[in-house]
């Protein structure tokens, strides 16, 4: 049975963690999937190249509004996919390669892992075969999560794609129905959409974005009744398709929605109920997460656990923190390093870009914190004119000190411009201190923030 120092469930954030301090380890990584996880193959990567191309097409619609006269001749989707995967799947075959054939303390295993004892592993190869067990001194679970799929679109027949496959269409269909009406379903809702597909979100909530800030959401919700065909409040409760190929979901009220294809986007669910954790001694979570301290250490000895398979938040960005986390303890297991989850910021790569940091107003509201805010529009500072933008907004809650609680911004480069608002957060910097302490250059678009600083009815 062959012995590693080190063993690493899953090849996306778990794979960033090993570097040359690492080289004197004998080290595995076992992949059941394509090498380099969701980010890269099948999330935040091609996705947003997808959303770029959208963006355009967006821009050359809109161009008339400034005396630009343009159409679009054609989309080309067949080019647009070859231009995403030519780009990220010799990026995945080579990160395997890597790893399998230049790192020779490495052993990539190719298949299925699931625990069958403390820090002991059965591994069942992708490609059929044998399987074999492993043992190891230490083990990082970084096995991500997956697509859930509601039963009576599952269990209906119909065929239907998750954003696994969505990215991959052989042509753009006509008639798109996304249920959801989440990240996943708001981003691709735009990419279609854009690129000339008619989308119509099936949403069981009553708002669209309603893990955002109540504004937020409402307005993001308003928008897109204007864009897309919007059900809300409507949970499928049958699904099937006619002989011509079109899809039917059918409503709570008897309602009935056509589509020629569908994309599920109800939400990922950790991968730890996949791996028998209960062997290695685990418990998961009541919401399925591998439990983990700030250390990233499960109760197990020498079991870790980062990213989506533990994390309470399901974004890149936490994943590679929490990677970095684990991979110094791993170095450093006397002096470890803990996580931190203060002031997680996220974006939604829709249309209009929705940016978020800390508190909601109504988490304010229902804890019954003291605060102040100010909501300040892009087309009322000079680069939002230049942009003849009516929609777009940045919100500022405070304490009536200036202690930054929470922001959130809809609107174009929304995802860039909340940085300064993480960053002062982050480093306890009040709102009058970036406000007025700094120039702002004129007149760029972060003037946005100047002013929804400025605006702020603080009590000094
Ligand atoms: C469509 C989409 C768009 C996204 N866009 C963004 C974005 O713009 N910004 C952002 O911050 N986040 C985004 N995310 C979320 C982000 O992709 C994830 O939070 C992140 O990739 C999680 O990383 P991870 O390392 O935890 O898991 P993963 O990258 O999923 O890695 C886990 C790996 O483990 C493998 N595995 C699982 N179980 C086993 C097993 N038992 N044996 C062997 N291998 C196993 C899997 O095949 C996978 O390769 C997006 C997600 C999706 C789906
Ligand atoms: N830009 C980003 O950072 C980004 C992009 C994509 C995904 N992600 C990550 O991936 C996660 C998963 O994304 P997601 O959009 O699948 O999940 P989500 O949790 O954001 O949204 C799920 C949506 O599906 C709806 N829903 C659930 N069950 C339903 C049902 N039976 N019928 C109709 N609607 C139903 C929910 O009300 C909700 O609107 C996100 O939470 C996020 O963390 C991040």
């Amino acid at each position: 049975m062959p012995h590693h120092d080190l063993v690493i469930i899953g090849s996306g954030s778990g794979n960033s963690i090993l570097d040359p301090r690492f080289d004197d380890l004998d080290v595995a990584i076992v992949e059941h999937g394509v090498f380099g996880g969701t980010c890269l193959n099948v999330g935040c990567i091609p996705t947003k190249m997808y959303v770029y191309a959208s963006d355009v097409a967006e821009t050359i619609r809109r161009a008339g509004t400034y005396g630009v006269d343009a159409s679009i001749d054609k989309v080309r989707w067949r080019d647009i996919v070859d231009r995403v995967f030519g780009r990220i799947d010799p990026i995945s075959a080579g990160g395997l390669r890597y790893r399998d054939q230049e790192c020779s303390n490495i052993t990539v295993y190719q298949g299925h892992a699931v625990f069958t004892g403390e820090r002991e592993l059965s591994i069942t190869p992708t490609a059929g075969g044998d399987g074999e067990t492993v043992t190891a001194d230490r083990v990082v679970i970084a096995a991500g999560s997956r697509p859930t799929v509601p039963p009576v679109i599952a269990d209906s027949g119909v065929p239907f794609h998750t954003s696994d496959d969505v990215m991959r269409l052989p042509e753009l269909p006509r008639r798109l129905t996304i249920v959801g009406g989440g990240y996943i379903a708001c981003e691709f809702a735009h990419v279609f959409s854009a690129l000339g597909t008619e989308v119509t979100i099936v949403t069981r909530g009553p708002a669209l974005l309603r893990e955002q800030d109540e504004l937020v959401s409402e307005r993001f919700t308003r928008l897109a009744q204007e864009r897309w065909n919007v059900h809300l409040n409507a949970e499928p409760t049958a699904a099937e398709q006619r002989a011509d190929g079109t899809i039917v979901l059918t409503c709570p009220e008897g309602s009935t929605i056509e589509g020629d294809a569908l994309l599920v986007a109800t939400g990922r669910k950790p991968n730890g109920d996949r791996l028998d954790v209960e062997k290695t001694g685990l418990q998961l979570t009541t919401d399925g997460r591998v439990e983990v301290d700030e250390y990233q250490r499960t109760p197990v000895e020498g079991v870790y656990a980062l990213g989506d398979v533990s994390s309470p938040f399901q974004l890149k960005h936490v994943a590679n923190h929490e990677a970095k986390v684990v991979q110094h303890n791993l170095l450093h297991p006397d002096s470890p390093r803990a996580t931190s989850h203060r002031f997680v910021p996220s974006a939604v790569f829709t249309d209009p870009q929705v940016a978020s940091v800390g508190a909601r107003e109504q988490d304010l509201r229902e804890a019954g914190t003291a605060y102040v805010s100010k909501v300040q529009a892009y087309g009322d500072v000079a680069f939002g004119w230049a942009m003849e933008d009516s929609t777009g907004f940045a919100k500022v809650l405070a304490a009536p000190s200036g202690e930054l609680l929470g922001a959130h911004l809809m609107g174009p480069q929304a995802s860039s411009l909340i940085q300064v608002l993480v960053q002062a957060m982050v480093f306890g910097q009040t709102a009058q201190e970036i406000a007025t302490g700094q120039y702002w250059i004129h007149p760029a678009l972060p003037e946005l923030i100047e002013n929804v600083l400025l605006g702020l009815p603080l009590s000094s």
